[in-house]
């Protein structure tokens, strides 16, 4: 139980709603279950039998519903004050959210529903209720000034398990655990289940580090080489589930690349309407970016994704060990990604990149995994702002309506040429100067990423019809310069085959 403690107008309802939706748990109030008890509003029942009266049904509200269902629940202002009521938030995770008493007078100001407020000596009562609060909290967050959204997510960060970096959008609340040579600790890790549905390639080597590890009964499917996200695959695997009889409480386990989690992903996203799933990327580019966000999807012979769901994983265990440029045939791919996100995050985040740059292309995992871990960060904060692709999500497709449309030619790097294509165009545009291309050449060259290359605008642009992002024309997402990114930006023919010709000529 999640107990949210603190002052008259320190948030604890709104806060604790917000923090009970992330945590797909159930709300309460206890002001509200008096009130229902009662059939009758607070302020009438300090009106009619006075405070003391009150409190005598607060202390026994409070005992009743923290002794019921696990549930995140707000208390009144004052119910701290019994002793009782201390003593059985003592086995409780209780969080004090923490207010100035200038701000909670300012919050409730013009309110005419708590009786409190208009006893004399306020500003004492907030004193010695904060030294209550302070003593009795497991946790305590600082409100002033602060959205209730990012104190929610504080919260949310401080309560749940300290290891790994926690995503938590609205679609579920869970942790990328970052860490070389875990993959034997994978097993151990995954939450208590009935079955686990492994799917993986044949030839992977983690499979059998992994498959020791499980506490539940395993059913493992193993993919050959080669294309997987086809319709043909995800009907073996529904099959394969309905033949084990797979509950949505059971678990897909998904090992491999980038193919293989997002086919086993749509799995866990549409059989039995949704399993819980975990993901073990064992590609750069999963990694980076694909293991963490809860997009799945199946390509079908028009064009890639276009079958898909947000569907979020319980858990993401990233290992960086035995993840490079020999184990992985899209080595460079991932690198691409992982300059995409620093160019997308921060000039900082940017110069770190690049800085560890040579000890990354020396295989060194000490070198990938901090790579990872700031590709992860990253992510994890913007998935967990915006999940369906609103607003700061879109900024997660920088280069890609490029890259998607030059993976049809057989180039070496679509993703490096994409990046480098919307930097031109920005320029094109006058969004970016010339430092800034320079920045994105500069980070993907000391990766030894292709810069250069000759598309026309004509082969480019039937492909572009299909874009997710097509509206009266295709769109990009385009940098006004490193961490300043823009979605939704319309660009001339013009400006299109002048920026194609940057690319050609690298200028
Ligand atoms: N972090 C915040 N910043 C600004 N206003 C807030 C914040 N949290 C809550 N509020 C506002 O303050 C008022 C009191 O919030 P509420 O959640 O009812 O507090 P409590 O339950 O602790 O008394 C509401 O009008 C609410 O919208
Ligand atoms: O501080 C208090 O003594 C009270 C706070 C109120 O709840 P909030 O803290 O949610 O405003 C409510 O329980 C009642 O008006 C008394
Ligand atoms: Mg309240």
């Amino acid at each position: 139980m999640i107990v949210l403690v603190g002052f008259m107008g320190a948030g604890k309802t709104t806060v604790g709603r917000l923090l009970a939706d992330r945590l797909g748990l159930p709300f309460v109030d206890t002001d509200l279950v008096i009130e229902d008890r009662e059939r009758r509003t607070v302020p009438d029942i300090f009106a009619a039998d006075g405070e003391q009266a009150f409190r005598d049904v607060e202390q026994a509200v409070v005992a009743d519903v923290v002794a019921g269902p696990e549930a995140v629940v707000s208390l009144g202002g004052g119910a701290c004050g019994r002793a009782a009521t201390r003593e059985v938030l003592r086995a409780h995770t209780v969080v004090h959210l923490d207010v100035s008493f200038e701000q909670a007078k300012a919050r409730t100001a013009g309110d005419t529903y708590r009786p409190m407020l208009h006893r004399p000596g306020l500003a004492e009562l907030h004193a010695s209720r904060r030294v209550v609060f302070e003593d009795i909290a497991d946790l305590s967050v600082r409100t002033d000034g602060r959205r209730a959204e990012t104190i929610a997510l504080e919260v949310l960060d401080r309560v749940t398990d300290q290891d790994g970096v926690l995503v938590a959008p609205p679609g579920g609340t869970y942790r990328v655990h970052v860490r070389a040579g875990s993959l034997a600790d994978v097993g151990p890790q995954l939450p208590a289940t009935g079955k686990v549905l492994v799917v993986g390639r044949a030839a992977d080597p983690s499979l059998a580090r992994i498959l020791p590890g499980l506490r539940a009964q395993a059913h493992v499917v193993e993919l050959p080489e080669g294309p997987v996200k086809t319709l043909d695959v995800y009907g073996r695997l529904a099959l394969h589930a309905a033949e084990i009889a797979l509950h949505p409480d059971d678990l897909v386990l998904a090992v491999g690349d980038e193919a293989v989690v997002d086919v086993a992903g749509f799995l866990a996203a549409t059989y039995n309407r949704g399993v819980r799933w975990a993901v073990v990327p064992r590609s750069l580019e999963g990694l980076v970016d694909s293991s963490l966000g809860g997009k799945v999807a199946l390509d079908l012979p028009q064009a890639r994704n276009l079958l898909g769901a947000v569907h979020q994983p319980v858990a993401v265990f990233s290992d960086p060990q035995g993840v490079s440029a020999d184990t992985d045939p899209r080595f460079g791919a991932g690198l691409a990604e992982a300059v995409k996100t620093a160019l997308v995050a921060d000039p900082s985040d940017l110069e770190l990149l690049v800085a560890g740059a040579p000890a990354v292309l020396a295989g060194d995992v000490e070198a990938i995994s901090a790579l990872v871990r700031r590709a992860v960060v990253t992510k994890a904060r913007i998935v967990t702002a915006d999940e369906r692709e609103a607003a700061g999500r879109l900024h997660l497709n920088y280069g890609h309506t490029f890259s998607h449309a030059f993976e049809q030619f057989d180039v070496e790097n679509p993703l490096s040429l994409g990046l480098m294509a919307a930097a031109h165009l920005a320029r094109r545009l006058g969004l970016l100067d010339d430092a800034g291309v320079g920045a994105h050449r500069d980070a993907l060259r000391a990766f030894g990423l292709v810069t250069a290359h000759r598309f026309r605008l004509s082969e480019l642009q039937p492909f572009w019809l299909r874009d997710k992002k097509f509206k009266d024309g295709v769109r990009f997402v385009l940098l006004h310069g490193p961490g300043r990114p823009e979605a939704g930006v319309p660009a001339t023919d013009d400006a299109l085959t002048g920026a194609l010709e940057d690319l050609a000529e690298d200028r």
